[in-house]
């Protein structure tokens, strides 16, 4: 083994140290990012032990009927595990971020109401979060993941909901944890974006991912196609265009998951397009803007691609609502370019 790979096996970068050396090119910057992410980084792993052991629970129940029929497991009921996790991962990640002592207000897409932290614990950040994200994917063991954005708050007033009800551009950071064969945490801060993989033997996140970029073009697009007859035109043309191209180019290839961080992981990595679009059903979309579209398109824009909500750039939306949703297209470069200029020519049709 050469020296620099030996280097790299011993001299690991723990998610802790590589913000750390982030952070200090700041000089202004006292610390509490860091402590914010550690409690972020905290609440992920717990998650991720949860989702692991719940997998077990299950197949354990399966095998033996005596678990499922304990009177003891009435509570842990196995068709309620789902909502279980849910609920458990949420309440880890507000206590987490309240005892952080850096944060003000949360959003999270299991709360109908923000959270504003008491005034002795406040700090200077607002997060907002979807604690366990397509989590009706838990049975089958489809990979699941927390994702999440950070506001920073500029002086020390009362928080309000206008301190989240900011456009994606003004967040400072966001990422995502995503449990599945591994646990990786993708966070970017605004400058390029790094991938940390959980070291289980050590219990701490280490950089595998660095400086992550999407492929300028890809090779696949990401859609649930049982919408598609109530999408609107340019969705449909874009679809057509990537089965058949008109360029003699090979077609591309669907890959749909239908688990968010899943299958904006797979387009970080390879590239291509995730969409979920406006249709007739849902105008708006399905996903939320402040803790859904907002920190993948945070992320996608930083790794060198583009979000669109096929009407603007998605991180210039301006949320009303915290629970508000968006359609949403994200991905590589070129490939969002052709959508862009899809919606352009229709605007142009009306
Ligand atoms: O099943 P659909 O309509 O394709 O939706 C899939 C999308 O819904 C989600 O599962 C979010 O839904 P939930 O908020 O119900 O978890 C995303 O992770 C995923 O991208």
């Amino acid at each position: 083994m050469d020296h620099a790979a030996d280097a790299h096996r011993t001299d690991l970068m723990t998610i802790t140290r590589f913000v750390l050396n982030e952070q200090s090119k700041y000089p202004e910057s006292r610390g509490d990012f860091t402590i914010l992410l550690n409690h972020i980084v905290l609440g992920c792993k717990f998650v991720c032990s949860s989702v692991n052991k719940a997998g077990l629970a299950k197949l354990i129940g399966l095998a033996g009927e005596i678990n499922i029929q304990a009177s003891t497991c009435s509570n842990e009921c196995f068709g309620e595990e789902q909502k279980k996790l849910d609920v458990l991962s949420n309440e880890v990640f507000i206590k987490a971020l309240v005892s952080s002592g850096r944060t003000c207000i949360l959003v999270s897409e299991e709360d109908e109401d923000a959270i504003i932290v008491e005034p002795s614990k406040r700090g200077r950040y607002c997060v907002v979060f979807d604690p366990l994200d397509g989590s009706s994917n838990i049975d089958c063991g489809v990979s699941i993941g927390t994702i999440f954005g950070i506001y920073m708050v500029k002086d020390d007033h009362e928080p309000t909901l206008a301190d989240v009800l900011q456009p994606g551009k003004q967040m400072v950071a966001a990422g995502y944890c995503m449990y599945g064969s591994s646990c990786t945490l993708v966070l970017s801060t605004g400058k390029g974006v790094n991938g940390f993989t959980l070291d289980p033997s050590l219990g701490e996140f280490i950089l595998t991912h660095p400086d992550i970029r999407i492929p300028k073009k890809g090779k696949i697009y990401s859609v649930n196609e049982g919408n598609a007859k109530n999408w609107d035109g340019p969705t449909a043309k874009y679809v057509e265009n990537c089965k058949f191209p008109k360029d003699g180019s090979p077609s591309k290839s669907l890959r749909y998951i239908g688990s968010m961080v899943a299958d904006v992981h797979r387009t970080l990595l390879y590239g291509g397009t995730f969409m979920y679009p406006a249709d007739k059903k849902s105008p708006s979309g399905k996903l939320r803007v402040l803790y859904e579209v907002f920190p993948m398109s945070f992320l996608m824009e930083n790794a060198g691609g583009q979000a669109f909500t096929g009407k603007q750039r998605a991180l210039d939306l301006v949320p009303t609502k915290i629970h508000d949703r968006s359609p949403i297209f994200l991905g590589s470069y070129d490939d969002i370019e052709e959508i862009k200029a899809l919606y352009a020519a229709e605007g142009k049709k009306e």
